[in-house]
């Protein structure tokens, strides 16, 4: 008999304006799509084997990661075998893009992450044909396990940096692979230290001495069959994180390891079997999977920042604290306006970057789809949307992932509420593939590169044509959605010229380009994101606002009940369905190997002669 569900959150259900599972359907593409992502969930967390015994933030830190690698090996089985052969692939990949699967059992991200993540897209997205056909058999049927190793210990952001070689040995027609210095060797590729057995390594090419630039190889650097590290190979974890603990992080360094020519991945730029280079249409077609992973961050930012949404609402119906009139009992917190300040943005957001991702991957499709015949027009406005998309949902969520949390009070900073781990899933991506300050930077260069083309009359790209409006210095402002969104377009247009304003005074000035960038990045970096709106204007979007949230208010719990996730999805003692905080609460923490004893050893050990004055 299922656990008796809170009342207030039965009233909350009650008083919904609005059809649940429409919305529900809305988000998953349809309701035939919505049948297909319960289905493949039922299916997949029926599996045996997939939960935890004890809650994985009692186990050490390699209890940890070799408890999840048990579930990634359980995790994957069951998925493949889950997979409806009579879908076709958009259909499955509907089917998974809205559900958070993975984070009913990886509450830290999976091992297997940077396979599905980034090998993959790097062969489909770098191999030639013939490549790719041999590369995908065995790495889609995980006969090999991969990673994307291209961070080094000296290098992240700067890639014409690196340091690790490949140099050509026409002679044997063979790459040596070699890192020259300690902060040439890989650092922080998921997978690498003890998972994965082969790797994306995006390293120097040298032929005749002479730089090829950044090119892409396929490595092995683990027996197939011991899992020993190959000859030349040095390997190893780099320890203990804010969050991503069981994703295995590794490092890799290079002892003249040699590889055979047929390992560079050849779609774009080609060696032949003399060391005559072919060179790449563009060289930065090798930095693709970066785009690519970019792009898939903005939807997973909307899923992570939904799961915890859901889980700070349901809890702000359920927990009552304080008065907010004298002897009217305690209200709802989700009945104080800064609650609703705190959560509404929160859920709004997500359905906005669940809106945003999906025409970002249309704009993805369509350009790629452009690239392999040939046609790179658009791949420079693709890079500059796809880094301040990745970098503005990123940096939102975190923040308001974070807000959810400390919208909870205590409970909230509990690891059993799974907000913390959220959190730090979700603030790894401010960092990991490409950090927000250098991506917005490269969409500053895209914008100021535009406002100049538009100054000269030229035309821009439909999402750089603001640039080029002519807006009137006194716009009209109203507060409707058109209103608003010409407001949003006279800032940015503002924010764009006083950067390039500010570089041209530095450069009359004196200083160089490259300095009147420096100086002026900040304002750079603001342009490529928004900010404040001028003060009258604050004042009726303030009132707006307000009213606003009440009209949300009645419908809060049935928004974030509409997300439709699970509670092994959620795997939260304050966001479950039924709302019984408390009695999860306290469930979980009798689970802590701590209250197996009313009286730990320690007492014995340390205490009690410390308290007595003998040690
Ligand atoms: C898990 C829970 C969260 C849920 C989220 C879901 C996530 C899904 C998957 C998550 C799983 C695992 C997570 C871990 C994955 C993380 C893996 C990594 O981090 S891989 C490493 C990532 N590293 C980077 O991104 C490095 C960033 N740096 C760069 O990209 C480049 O160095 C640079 C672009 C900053 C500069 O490149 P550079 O060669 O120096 O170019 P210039 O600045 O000189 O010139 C710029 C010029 O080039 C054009 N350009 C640059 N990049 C591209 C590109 N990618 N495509 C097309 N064009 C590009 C740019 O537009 C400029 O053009 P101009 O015409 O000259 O202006
Ligand atoms: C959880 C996690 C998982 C990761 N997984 C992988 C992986 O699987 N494979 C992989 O290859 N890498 C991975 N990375 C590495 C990640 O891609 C790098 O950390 C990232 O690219 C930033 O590089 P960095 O750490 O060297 O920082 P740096 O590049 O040294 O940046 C440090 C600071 O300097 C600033 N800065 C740097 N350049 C500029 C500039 N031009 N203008 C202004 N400011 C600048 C940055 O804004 C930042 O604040 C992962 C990282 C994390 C955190």
């Amino acid at each position: 008999m299922s656990a008796k569900v809170n009342d207030d959150l039965l009233t909350e259900r009650r008083k919904c304006e609005f059809n649940v599972e429409e919305l529900t359907n809305y988000l998953d593409g349809g309701a035939q799509a919505t049948q297909n992502r319960r289905k493949l969930e039922d299916k997949v967390l029926s599996t045996k084997g997939l939960f935890d015994e004890v809650p994985e933030e009692y186990l050490s830190h390699k209890e940890k990661y070799e408890n999840a690698v048990r579930k990634a090996v359980v995790y994957y089985k069951a998925m493949k075998e889950a997979e409806d052969p009579n879908q076709t692939e958009q259909e499955r990949a509907n089917a998974t893009y809205r559900s958070l699967l993975h984070a009913a059992v990886f509450k830290d991200n999976s091992p297997f992450s940077l396979h599905l993540a980034m090998f993959i897209p790097a062969i489909l997205g770098q191999a030639d044909e013939e490549q790719k056909k041999y590369w995908m058999k065995r790495a889609s049927k995980m006969e090999i396990i991969g990673t994307y190793a291209q961070t080094e210990l000296g290098h992240g952001t700067f890639i014409r940096g690196l340091e690790t070689t490949a140099t050509y040995d026409p002679k044997t027609e063979e790459f040596v692979l070699h890192s020259p210095t300690l902060t040439a060797y890989k650092w922080w590729p998921g997978s690498l230290a003890h998972t994965a057995n082969y790797c994306v390594v995006m390293a120097h090419l040298y032929i005749n001495g002479k730089s090829c630039g950044i090119q892409p190889f396929i490595v092995q650097f683990r027996d197939e069959e011991t899992h020993q590290p190959l000859p030349g190979i040095k390997l190893g974890e780099i320890g203990a994180k804010l969050g991503f603990n069981t994703v295995n992080n590794g490092f890799l360094g290079f002892d003249q390891h040699r590889i055979p020519r047929n390992r560079m991945l050849m779609k774009n730029a080609q060696v032949l079997k003399d060391g005559t280079f072919k060179r790449s249409p563009n060289s930065k077609l090798t930095y693709g999977t970066m785009v690519y992973v970019r792009v898939v961050i903005v939807n997973g930012m909307a899923n992570q920042l939904a799961r915890a949404v859901t889980i700070a609402v349901r809890y702000s119906a359920v927990r009552r604290q304080s008065e907010l009139k004298p002897d009217a009992g305690e209200p709802q917190i989700l009945d104080y306006v800064t609650q609703q300040h705190k959560l509404f943005i929160g859920i709004a957001s997500s359905h906005a970057f669940t809106l945003t991702a999906k025409w970002l991957t249309r704009m993805y499709q369509k350009v790629t789809a452009d690239l392999e015949k040939g046609n790179l027009d658009e791949l420079p406005e693709l890079h500059a949307i796809a880094c301040c998309l990745k970098a503005v949902t990123t940096t939102d969520t975190s923040v308001l992932v974070e807000r959810s949390r400390t919208s909870c009070g205590g409970h909230g900073y509990m690891l059993s509420s799974n907000l913390p781990q959220i959190y730090g899933l979700v603030t790894a991506a401010c960092t990991y593939e490409g950090e927000n300050t250098v991506l917005m930077l490269q969409t500053a260069r895209s914008l100021v590169k535009a406002l100049e083309q538009a100054q000269s009359g030229k035309r821009l790209s439909p999402t750089m044509s603001y640039l080029s409006e002519k807006v009137s210095s006194r716009l009209k402002w109203d507060n409707s959605i058109d209103g608003i969104v010409k407001g949003f377009r006279r800032v940015a247009y503002g924010k764009v010229e006083s950067a390039m304003r500010s570089m041209r005074k530095y450069v009359r000035s004196g200083l160089g380009p490259e300095d009147a960038w420096n100086m002026s990045s900040v304002q750079l970096v603001a342009a490529s994101e928004y900010t404040s709106i001028s003060e009258a204007d604050i004042r009726q979007l303030q009132d707006t606002y307000e009213d606003l949230l009440g009209k949300i208010r009645p419908n809060a719990v049935g928004l974030v009940d509409a997300f439709d996730f699970r509670d092994q999805i959620l795997n939260s003692t304050l966001g479950a369905y039924d709302g019984r905080v408390y009695e999860r609460l306290m469930e979980e923490a009798l689970k802590s190997p701590l209250n197996a004893e009313p009286v730990n050893q320690s007492f014995h050990k340390y205490l009690k002669p410390f308290m007595q004055g003998k040690l």
